[in-house]
C-alpha cells in the first residue's frame, strides 16, 4: 500500500451545510456490465447491452474484448433512446494483448475466454494487478487442458495459449480469496466441450450474491447451470455445453454505486432517491437498504426506485460483510461519523482488493482523529470527533467515495486522487456536487 507521490491532486471534500434532498441517477453496474459484455461476445448471434457502465473497468473489458476480434459498437439503442452497445461475437483470436488495468473483473473473466481464442493472449496490467489473487483462475485453466505462461507466482502478467478450444469437465478451486475464480469458469463454461463442474474447496467462499449474478446471467442467455441451491451438492456448480443467446439487456444501476449517496442521506438526516432500483436483484448492494436501516435510516421501494431518508442520528453495528465485502469502505466511513461502536466482520479477503482496504480504512479515518482497528477478519471502530485533513485514497474508487461521506460531516477534508473514481464511477465528483446543489449555495 503506497501512496504515489506524483498523485498530489487534492479535491477538497464538499462540507454538507445541511439535510441532503436530492435525485440521483446512477449508472450501471459494473459487475452486470462486464458479465454482459462477456456472455454477448460469447454468444452464437449479436446482442445489445444498454445504459452499459462507461468507466475503466468496462472500457477496459471492451478494449480487450475487441483485442480478440469481438464487434462492440457504441451507440445508441434500436429504438433510440440512451446509450447501448451492440455486440457482434467472432472467432477469437490471438495473438493480442489484454490491458486489465486493476480491473479484477477483466482479469478473472478474461483468461477463460482466452484459452478459446486461436493464439496467445498476453495479459498485463497496474502494478497492483500483479498483487491480487488469480492462482485459482491459473491452476484451474491448466487442469482443463489450458497451457498458460507466468513467472511462476500464479499472478500477472502472463500468457494463455489460446489453442481454438478447451476441454473443460470437472475442476477444484479455492476461491476463498475471490469468488471471481468461480464466476470465470463458469462463464465461459458453455463454450468449453464438456461445459464445467467448479468445485470450491477451502474456506468460506466471500461474495454469493456476485455468484448468483453469473448463475442468473448465464441461464438469461440459455445456459442450463446447476447449483447447490438448484438441489445441487454443496459448493459445486455445473453448467452444460452449449450455445449462447445474443439478447437485449438493460444493465441495472450500480446498486454499489449508490450506497455514498444513500449515506449522504443518513449522514445528514436528510433524502436521496435512487431512480430504477430493481425490485428484484443479486447485486449486493441491495443489502444497503437493510444495513443503513440497521444503522438508522429508513427506505421505501417504489415503482419509480428507493427512496431513502436519514433520521438525523447514526448508528454502530456489528454485521458480517462476507458476501458483500465491496460495502465494507462506505459502511465503515459511516460508522466511523456514527453514535456507538462498529464491528465489521468476515472480510479479510479485502486485504486483496484495490488496496489493502482494511489497512488502508484504519489509516485514514485514524489520521482523521478516528478510533480504527483492524482485526483477523474486519474492522472495529470506535466513533470519535474528527478533523479535517487529507484521505488518501491508494487508487481505491471506494477509498474516495468513502472519504466524501466523511468530508460531508467533517469540515477540511481532502480527497488525494479523487479521479481513481473513473474505475466504475467516472462522474462521482459531478454526481456528488450535484446532490448538495441546492443546500450548498
Ligand atoms: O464478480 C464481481 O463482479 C465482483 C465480485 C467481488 O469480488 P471478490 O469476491 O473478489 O470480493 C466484488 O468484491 C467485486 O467488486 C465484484
Ligand atoms: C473489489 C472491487 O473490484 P474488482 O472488480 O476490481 O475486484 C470493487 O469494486 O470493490
Amino acid at each position: 500500500m503506497t501512496v504515489n507521490p506524483a498523485d498530489t491532486a487534492l479535491w477538497p471534500a464538499p462540507h454538507a451545510s445541511g439535510a441532503v434532498d436530492a435525485t440521483v441517477h446512477v449508472p450501471g453496474s459494473k459487475s452486470v456490465t462486464n458479465r454482459a459484455l462477456v456472455l454477448a461476445a460469447l454468444a452464437s448471434e449479436p446482442g445489445w447491452l444498454r445504459r452499459p457502465l462507461r468507466s475503466r473497468d468496462t472500457l477496459l473489458m471492451a478494449g480487450a474484448l475487441r483485442a480478440m476480434g469481438v464487434g462492440i459498437e457504441e451507440g445508441v439503442g434500436p429504438d433510440g433512446t440512451g446509450e447501448a452497445w451492440r455486440v457482434i461475437p467472432a472467432g477469437l483470436r490471438g495473438p493480442a494483448t489484454v490491458d486489465v488495468g486493476n480491473a479484477g473483473t477483466v482479469m478473472r473473466f478474461l483468461p477463460p475466454v482466452a484459452a478459446l481464442a486461436d493464439g496467445p493472449v498476453r495479459f498485463d496490467g497496474d502494478p497492483r494487478s500483479y498483487e491480487r489473487p488469480l492462482h485459482g483462475v491459473i491452476d484451474a485453466l491448466r487442469a482443463l487442458g489450458a497451457r498458460i505462461d507466468d513467472d511462476g507466482r500464479g499472478a500477472l502478467p502472463m500468457t494463455v495459449h489460446g489453442s481454438g478450444a478447451l476441454d473443460g469437465g470437472p475442476v477444484a478451486v479455492d476461491a476463498s480469496s475471490s469468488s471471481q475464480f468461480v464466476s470465470a469458469l463458469l462463464l465461459s463454461g458453455p463454450r468449453f466441450n464438456q461445459g464445467v463442474e467448479v468445485r470450491h474447496t477451502g474456506a468460506a467462499l466471500p461474495s454469493m450474491p456476485h455468484i448468483r449474478m453469473t448463475v442468473d446471467m448465464l441461464r438469461a442467455v440459455g445456459a442450463q447451470v446447476d447449483t447447490p441451491e438448484s438441489g445441487g451438492e454443496p459448493n459445486v456448480w455445473r453448467v452444460t455445453p452449449g450455445a449462447l443467446l445474443g439478447r437485449d439487456l438493460t444493465i441495472e444501476p450500480d446498486l454499489s454505486n449508490a450506497q455514498p449517496f444513500l449515506a449522504a442521506a443518513l449522514v445528514t438526516g436528510g433524502r436521496v432517491v435512487i431512480p430504477d432500483w430493481p425490485a428484484r436483484t443479486t447485486q449486493p448492494g441491495d443489502r444497503l437498504r437493510e444495513i443503513f436501516t440497521e444503522m438508522g435510516g429508513s427506505c421505501r421501494l417504489t415503482d419509480y426506485g428507493l427512496v431513502f431518508t436519514g433520521s438525523g442520528a447514526i448508528h454502530g453495528i456489528d454485521v458480517d460483510l462476507s458476501e458483500v465485502g465491496e460495502l465494507t469502505p462506505g459502511i465503515a466511513a459511516v460508522a466511523a461519523l456514527a453514535d456507538s461502536p462498529s464491528t465489521l466482520r468476515g472480510v479479510a479477503h479485502l486485504r486483496l482488493h484495490e488496496t489493502d482496504r482494511l489497512a488502508a480504512l484504519t489509516k485514514e479515518i485514524n489520521e482523521l482523529g478516528g478510533d480504527v482497528t483492524e482485526t483477523a477478519d474486519g474492522l472495529h471502530i470506535r466513533p470519535r470527533p474528527l478533523h479535517g485533513g487529507v484521505f488518501h485514497t491508494y487508487e481505491d474508487h471506494r477509498m474516495a467515495t468513502a472519504g466524501a461521506i466523511i468530508g460531508l460531516a467533517v469540515e477540511g477534508v481532502r480527497i488525494e486522487n479523487v479521479a481513481t473514481t473513473a474505475k466504475t464511477l467516472p462522474d462521482f465528483p459531478e454526481l456528488w456536487t450535484g446532490m448538495l446543489g441546492s443546500d450548498r449555495a
